[in-house]
């Protein structure tokens, strides 16, 4: 649902230093909501459930208290969720999508009013007002994320698809690791390319149930990436042992693009389980690693390591169709590219940016990364994050953007526009961890034992 992802480049406005924690736990017993099993929140006034997908209480209004949980009417009411929940007929779309195909592109239609696959000569409802796209081309059929409309009612805000290129660079990262079985977590695109390409297979979970329309009942999943939940069951969980089983030959990885403002937590969480179905179903020892290419804006980045220590950001801008903020410096003349990058548990040099002039080796970091990074021998590393070049504070002793300034009064780098002594402003870093995005009070880093007191 793009809807949760207000595409901003402003790094104040996503992973906000908020309050509310996410108690991160097992989540078959919790309440349901329209979205699966809520999360399990905590913030100063106490713990409640909430939903795991909507960060916007308009779009779902359930929560209830931790202990109102155990009422028995509170169980009773919340069980209608189960009736609530719609079920998808992937058997039946799956025969649908057989027929239209066999007929003439010409009398071929898709209602997005309706939701349906159609053939025109057969039906006349959505004639009057309906959003038809008609005559729809065998690439078409097997390429929906391409021209379906989105999901959001914003026209401005369009579909937050890769670019081909991106997507390329993707199943180029995949074939250098010897990969190609792929588990698409909100990647149509990637799915869609793996299902047209013969070296690769793939099977796509996605909260879009527009994608069953066009799929084979073992190629899409209804998923919520949030709480590792299959809306059509234990049916959905075999069709997804069944494809880790198969990568016994051929390797497989999680390539996952989740809604931008999404948390980190629970995507970690749903990561570790499935990691854990990996292990089981593929009989792999239990230190063995399912690799995982993540795509997350970079200033995350201090809360995914934090989570998952195998995890890497690299430096590559993921580009994306129609949001020229998104794409490469080059193509739009803009200073920055695109805040997201891949997250991954795969070798870094296996990202090869060698035919992009947009990224150099780096020889001492040992993996490409964009030619405006500058390694610093102090800090030993290509430092920057976001595009630009960054320069060492030998006083802070670490590399800062450009646009700060070493403030003596406030003993600390400090960008340069708007500074007042001691204010802290939100797109200024943490004090604990020097990350950006959040203030030392919620930075990750902090040890359990500092959030409890914290919060007592
Ligand atoms: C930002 S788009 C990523 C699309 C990707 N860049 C591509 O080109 O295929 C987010 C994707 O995640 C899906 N999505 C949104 N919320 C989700 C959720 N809670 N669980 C699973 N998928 C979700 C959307 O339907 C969409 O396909
Ligand atoms: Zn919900
Ligand atoms: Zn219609
Ligand atoms: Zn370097
Ligand atoms: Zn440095
Ligand atoms: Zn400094």
């Amino acid at each position: 649902m793009a809807k949760k992802r207000k595409l901003e480049s402003k790094e104040s406005n996503v992973q906000k230093s908020s309050p509310i924690e996410v108690v991160v736990e097992d989540v078959t017993s919790h309440p349901l909501c329209l979205h699966g099993p809520t999360l399990l929140f905590s913030n100063e006034k106490g713990r409640y459930f909430g939903c795991s997908s909507c960060r916007n209480k308009k779009d779902c209004t359930i929560h209830i208290d931790e202990e109102d949980w155990e009422k028995e009417n509170v169980k009773k009411r919340n069980e209608k969720y189960y009736s609530l929940i719609p079920k998808i007929d992937k058997a039946s779309a799956w025969k649908n999508f057989n027929e239209v195909k066999s007929c003439h592109y010409s009398n071929r239609a898709y209602c997005n009013t309706c939701k349906e696959l159609y053939i025109m000569s057969q039906s006349k409802k959505h004639l009057k007002d309906h959003r038809v796209t008609m005559s729809l081309t065998d690439e078409q059929l097997t390429h929906p994320s391409s021209w379906l409309p989105t999901l959001e009612n914003d026209a401005v805000e369009a579909q937050y698809m890769f670019t081909k290129k991106s997507v390329g660079t993707i199943l180029g990262i995949l074939k250098n690791n010897k990969i190609s079985n792929i588990i698409c977590i909100g990647t149509p695109s990637v799915h869609e390319a793996a299902q047209a390409h013969p070296d690769y297979d793939s099977i796509l979970l996605d909260f879009d149930t527009r994608h069953h329309l066009f799929n084979a009942p073992n190629k899409y999943i209804w998923y919520n990436m949030f709480n590792n939940y299959m809306f059509n069951g234990n049916e959905d969980e075999r069709i997804l042992n069944k494809f880790f089983k198969k990568s016994k030959n051929g390797g497989i990885c999680v390539v996952m693009d989740p809604p931008f403002g999404g948390r980190v937590e629970p995507l970690a969480h749903t990561l570790k389980e499935l990691e854990a179905t990996y292990r089981r179903v593929c009989e792999r020892p239990d230190d063995d690693t399912l690799p995982v290419l993540w795509a997350f804006p970079y200033f995350s980045e201090p809360y995914i390591r934090n989570i998952l220590p195998k995890i890497r950001m690299h430096d590559y801008q993921v580009e994306y169709e129609k949001h020229k903020k998104f794409q490469s410096k080059t193509n739009t003349g803009r200073k920055f590219g695109s805040p997201v990058r891949f997250f991954t548990n795969l070798p870094l040099i296996t990202i090869d940016l060698s035919n992009d002039k947009n990224y150099k080796l780096c020889d001492k970091c040992k993996y490409w990364v964009a030619a405006s990074n500058n390694h610093c021998n102090k800090c030993k590393e290509c430092t920057s994050k976001n595009g630009m070049t960054y320069k060492h504070c030998n006083i802070c002793k670490r590399c800062v953007k450009p646009t700060f300034f070493h403030c003596g009064v406030c003993e600390r780098c400090c960008q340069q526009k708007g500074h007042v002594c001691g204010v802290v402003v939100e797109s200024q870093s943490c004090y604990k961890c020097k990350e950006k995005g959040h203030k030392q009070a919620s930075c990750p880093q902090q040890t359990k034992g500092n959030k409890k007191r914290k919060q007592a």
